[in-house]
């Protein structure tokens, strides 16, 4: 599992570390973990030109003291000093000592124009809103440069906590971040601003629950469902299907395709689409009459292009199992009804409905993703899985928040989302938690996007169809 703490942790980790060991300890740990990584990607550290852009906080100080450390292996360094009343001393005076230049914003664009490398310690863990002015210059100044840029502990005008991005940011090619990822790193549209993250261990004792959490392969081959020699298809579990109308019979298929890749030993469909279901998976049962007379069902899926068919939605929310609920069903649903249920509830909203059940502004959404996702898991106590560049799945108790690392812009396709739906409600009826199925869910849909995409358009249907090839890729087993 990859971790991220808010800067408030990090800084009480930070402070009492700092107790016990002799003054700048953990800054020369930070620099000469930032120093090695730029190195690696110079390649070829003597003769090369680095520029390091200089705030007037600690971020500074790392890109000083890093600075210091690769102009003694024999590269021409400069610093460009946002302040440089307020400059780090000790990093000042060791890039001074190793031979190093400095210079002002002002003057910083014929350094800029040769750099090889560009190190932005403009502002970590301490910046507050977005850039100001001159910061804010520089930072567009840096998007000129050929060079190779790296964000010290994270891009300079990205909100570490929240992955906002209020204005002017750097664009980093690679981000150097310390003792923990930092949430910011891990949402977008922040995440799309820091390039590959790289930390660096400087021995921090951190909380075991952190703010944001990303499943890794380890973590989600532990958590697929797999089926033991007692099991059948009810101890498997079976996933109801309510989607689909006469209008959108597409949704109830893709739901259905979704589901049958997701390890449940049984897919039933209740609804008007049967027909088309079946013409494609006959493996399917399917049901005419409501969802509650369709037979034992361990979790249900409502929702997808469900049209206006409010009954159904409120027939399969009074049943005592796991339901998620997606698309149509979100806008269906009675708040009251999904905040009074005993089953787990899954809520799986895109941006759009996510602002409609909250009642803001779309763009409120967007910007805040990380806040939105708990809210609404808060008010309807659910889980949540918000949809779009980073999904991001949020537990209705308040735990930490899951952020997925596999999203593929491919999978902003029609339809796309139905499978996810399907394919996550297998794996709550397969007996994952709502957080878990959630999340798996999502990860293997983004693996699937990106098999399926390989570079070019990729429908819907190929996303369901790539689940079990990115399946047994996670569980690490050869195709046959
Ligand atoms: N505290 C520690 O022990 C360690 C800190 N480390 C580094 O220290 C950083 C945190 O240092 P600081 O607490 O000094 O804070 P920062 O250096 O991140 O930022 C604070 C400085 O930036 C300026 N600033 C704030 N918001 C700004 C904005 N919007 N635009 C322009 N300037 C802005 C402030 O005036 C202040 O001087 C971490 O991100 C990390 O890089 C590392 O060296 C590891 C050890
Ligand atoms: N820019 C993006 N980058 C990555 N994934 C995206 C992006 N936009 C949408 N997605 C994903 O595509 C899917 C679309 O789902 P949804 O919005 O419900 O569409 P539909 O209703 O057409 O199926 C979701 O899994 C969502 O997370
Ligand atoms: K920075």
């Amino acid at each position: 599992m990859r971790t991220a703490h808010s800067a408030e942790t990090v800084r009480a980790a930070e402070r009492a570390l700092m107790a016990e060991l002799p003054e700048g300890a953990l800054m020369q740990r930070a620099a000469a973990g930032l120093a090695a990584a730029c190195a690696d990607l110079l390649g070829r550290v003597y003769g090369s030109r680095i520029v390091l852009l200089v705030g007037s906080g600690d971020n500074g100080g790392d890109a000083l003291y890093a600075g210091a450390r690769l102009a003694r292996r024999g590269a021409g360094a400069t610093a460009v000093l946002l302040a440089p009343e307020r400059t780090h001393e000790g990093g000042l005076a060791a890039l001074r000592g190793a031979g190093g230049q400095v210079t002002t914003p002002a003057d910083a664009g014929p350094a800029l124009a040769r750099a090889d490398l560009v190190l932005d310690g403009i502002v970590g863990i301490g910046g507050k809103g977005g850039l100001r002015p001159e910061a804010a210059e520089l930072a567009a100044a840096v998007r000129e440069s050929d060079a190779v840029v790296v964000a010290v502990d994270l891009p300079s005008g990205i909100e570490a906590d929240t992955g906002e991005v209020l204005g002017e940011a750097v664009r980093a090619d690679a981000t150097v971040t310390f003792g923990t990822y930092k949430p910011g790193l891990l949402i977008d549209p922040a995440r799309s601003y820091a390039g590959a993250v790289r930390l660096v261990d400087i021995g921090l004792d951190l909380p075991a629950v952190p703010e944001l959490e990303a499943l890794q392969y380890a973590d989600v081959a532990a958590l697929l469902p797999e089926p033991g020699a007692e099991s059948d298809k009810y101890r498997r579990g079976v996933v109801g299907i309510a989607a689909g109308s006469a209008t959108y019979p597409g949704a109830a298929v893709l739901a259905v395709a979704g589901a049958l890749r997701g390890g449940a030993g049984a897919v039933r469909y209740s609804g008007p689409a049967g027909d088309e279901v079946l013409a494609r998976f006959p493996e399917t049962l399917v049901h005419a009459g409501p969802p509650s007379a369709a037979g034992r069902v361990q979790a249900w899926v409502v929702g997808p292009g469900i049209g206006e068919d409010a009954a159904r939605v409120a027939d399969v929310l009074a049943q005592d199992v796991p339901v998620l609920v997606d698309a149509d069903g979100l806008r269906l649903a009675d708040p009251q009804v999904l905040r009074s249920r005993t089953a787990p509830t899954v809520l799986t909203p895109h941006a759009g409905e996510a602002a409609a059940l909250l009642g803001v502004p779309r763009e409120e959404v967007e910007s805040a993703r990380l806040a939105s996702v708990r809210r609404l898991a808060a008010e309807f106590s659910a889980t949540v899985l918000l949809k779009g560049s980073t999904t991001l799945v949020a537990p209705a108790d308040g735990g930490p928040v899951r952020a997925n690392p596999t999203g593929t812009s491919w999978l902003a396709t029609a339809g796309s989302g139905d499978v996810l739906s399907g394919l996550s409600g297998a794996l709550l009826a397969a007996g994952l938690s709502g957080v878990d199925a959630a999340s798996v869910g999502a990860y293997l849909h983004g693996l699937a996007g990106r098999r399926a995409a390989s570079g070019a358009p990729a429908s819907a249907q190929d996303v369901a169809a790539a689940i079990p090839e990115v399946w047994r890729d996670v569980r690490g087993e050869a195709p046959a």
